[in-house]
């Protein structure tokens, strides 16, 4: 899409409605599924190491889990306390590793503070990394020339929201705001493999609005409400925001409300399409764990 380009106040850019775009490729995943079991009678398997007791990752967890049953996907579950021992984790990832049943295996991040999260995600056989957290996974994201087994869920899902949406990435100037392990870094390693000209903004980063300004395509990964402003655009910037904010909200039943890195209202004015939060980025991260989970199963039984 080059996309058409809003200029004045009336403007509105296109919702990239990732609830949707997930939903789709989630119908996908089950027919894949289906089609596999049928033809050879093996069925992918994910497995799900959930340390400690935040309340968020625990339901990170359990929609991951509904959406490999709706998937017909195994789901394999380990539950440890929050003050379990780091060889407890990588004796479950050891068993795992093992199983033939299983084709992914995720440890849901972040980790309780006494683990040393480099060490656990190295635990992982890079043949079953379907968060793509291993460095050799990262690694490969990084070179050319080389594949990586598999790619993390979050950048996937934005390079295919993109995609889906008609959004031309090649040639395309991106900036990307963040530079985290599991978003920022490998976002922009995977727009630049897509041949976009990328820039990583970051908290040292002087004058970021003058760069963002340039952008074609902004991914926003920072987890700062609002931080991105409709000023900070370029007209016509298509804008994919994967911050996911609470803020309080005396209206809403939970006494807070989501919301992305970039202030909506403005940004729709300008860009000309962008992702709601929530309902974009978000609900990408799960379809492309279990488009990770099928790829591995299909990789380990040779199915095409
Ligand atoms: N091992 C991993 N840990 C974490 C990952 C990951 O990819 N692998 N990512 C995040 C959490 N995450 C999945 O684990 C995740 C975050 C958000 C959503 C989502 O659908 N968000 C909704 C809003 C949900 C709500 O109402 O609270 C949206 O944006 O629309 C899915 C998965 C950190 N840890
Ligand atoms: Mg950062």
């Amino acid at each position: 899409m080059d996309a058409p380009q809003p200029s004045g106040a009336e403007a509105s850019a296109k919702v990239i409605d990732g609830k949707l775009v997930a939903q789709q490729i989630r119908e996908e995943i089950a027919a894949e599924v289906s089609r596999m079991k049928d033809a050879i009678g093996a069925v992918p398997g994910l497995a799900v190491i959930l340390v400690g007791d935040r309340k968020d990752s625990a339901t990170y967890v359990r929609n991951k889990k509904k959406a490999c049953e709706a998937a017909g996907i195994n789901s394999f579950e380990v539950r440890l306390q929050e003050d379990s021992a780091e060889a407890e984790v990588l004796k479950h990832i050891a068993a795992f590793n093992d199983d033939p049943a299983v084709h992914g295996i995720l440890v849901q991040l972040p980790l309780p503070k006494h683990m040393n999260e480099e060490n656990v995600l190295n635990a992982v056989s890079i043949e079953k990394d379907v968060d793509g957290f291993h460095p050799l996974n990262i690694g490969r994201l990084a070179m050319r020339g080389r594949d990586p087994l598999f790619v993390p869920c979050t950048p996937k899902g934005c390079i295919e929201l993109l995609r889906r949406s008609g959004v031309q990435i090649s040639g395309k100037r991106a900036v990307v705001i963040g530079r985290s392990n599991i978003v920022g870094m490998p976002a922009a390693l995977l727009l630049q493999r897509e041949d976009a000209t990328v820039t990583i903004v970051h908290s040292r980063t002087k004058n970021p609005e003058e760069i963002v300004k340039q952008a074609d395509i902004v991914v926003s990964a920072v987890g700062q409400s609002n931080m991105v402003r409709g000023s900070w655009l370029k007209p016509g910037a298509v804008v994919i925001d994967v911050g996911i904010n609470a803020v309080e909200d005396a209206s809403c039943s939970r006494g807070y409300k989501l919301v992305g890195d970039v202030c909506y209202e403005e940004a729709s004015k300008v860009a000309s399409a962008v992702t709601p939060v929530p309902g974009g980025v978000g609900p990408m991260t799960i379809a492309m764990l279990l488009s990770n989970t099928l790829a591995s199963a299909k990789r380990i039984h040779n199915f095409q």
